[in-house]
């Protein structure tokens, strides 16, 4: 399969994933072409398929160029950079990376509520800098039997609530529709949702109906104690409306893994000691993304074998 030709859109940076690619294809590595449209079209006619990831997909652009492209497998759980309905209307086949990257989200998006409530960035700070020998910590937040409002309860928010409950956590969720066998409380409505759980969970995916499910009125319905915990993606927050409402003291806190314009992240949050942001790395350990390696490659192989898929999208 040397000679079928794969774009990577996504920076190079596992090299695992790179070495694999590389010992069954041509790889096209854009991030590092000086001009990237001079360099898709001197290869858009032995490119077949596109590897990208959460930050780089393929959008409706791309595809245009790329008239042999085949197959889009994305190193991502989320596709929200994948141009979903082109790739259907030239039957262009999409696979991303479920269930292997679920503990791991799950995994941060607890750790963000204990490191949120228990102040744990903070307090590491306030030892590394040697104010403990001045005197104690302040005291901070009980996380567990706080209760808990997942929006989204696919995959990831499931083994959230799981985790959840034991620390004695009360769970609620807010989905389109309400699952048949789930014990969990339902809310028809993010605000609902909002007003009745101490810390607000975003899980669903990005879609143009979950872009910034969390605004001011559930931001203000969450409330001054309220904590937000985003392991989804930066667009399902309104940001302006997040960073006024931790400023002005309406927000009590939020633990965040994405933003809305990563990797940039609005400098007020700097400031704020209820707050704790992560540089996106819900699936970032390195058993995880050799999983989701693992899968990229396998769909890929499975494709040009034409053999069934291995996690299919479209
Ligand atoms: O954000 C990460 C993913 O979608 O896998």
């Amino acid at each position: 399969m040397e000679s079928i030709g794969v774009l990577m859109t996504c920076p190079p940076n596992f090299p695992y994933l790179v070495e694999e690619l590389e010992k069954r294809f041509t790889l096209y590595k854009l991030q590092n072409a000086p001009d990237k449209t001079h360099f898709i079209n001197s290869h858009k006619n032995s490119i077949r398929a596109v590897v990208g990831n959460a930050g780089f997909g393929a959008d409706a652009e791309l595809i245009e160029q790329l008239p042999k492209l085949e197959i889009v497998s994305s190193f991502s759980v989320g596709l929200d950079k994948v141009d979903l309905p082109k790739c259907k209307e030239k039957r262009i086949r999409v696979t991303n990376t479920p269930d292997v990257l679920t503990n791991d989200v799950a995994d941060l998006a607890i750790g963000l509520m204990l490191a949120v409530l228990r102040r744990l960035c903070e307090s590491d700070r306030y030892v590394r800098s040697g104010k403990w020998k001045k005197g104690d910590y302040k005291l901070t937040t009980k996380f567990t039997g706080k209760s808990v409002g997942i929006i989204g309860l696919g995959r990831i928010g499931m083994a959230i609530a799981t985790r959840a409950e034991a620390f004695s956590c009360p769970i609620s969720y807010y989905a389109r529709t309400e699952k048949p066998d789930v014990k969990y409380r339902y809310y028809p409505s993010v605000i609902e949702l909002a007003a009745n759980c101490q810390i607000l969970v975003v899980a669903c995916a990005l879609t143009e109906e979950t872009h910034h499910i969390v605004n001011r009125e559930v931001m203000n319905a969450l409330g001054p104690k309220g904590v937000l915990i985003n392991i989804g993606r930066g667009p399902h927050v309104d940001e302006p409306e997040l960073v006024s409402a931790l400023l002005e003291g309406r927000l009590g806190g939020a633990g965040l893994d994405v933003f809305e314009d990563e990797p940039n992240v609005p400098e007020p949050l700097f400031g704020l000691e209820n707050v704790v942001l992560l540089p996106h790395v819900g699936s970032g350990t390195v058993e995880t993304r050799k999983a989701m390696a693992d899968l990229v490659v396998g769909n890929l192989e499975a494709h040009f074998l034409k053999k069934p898929l291995l996690t299919p999208v479209v």
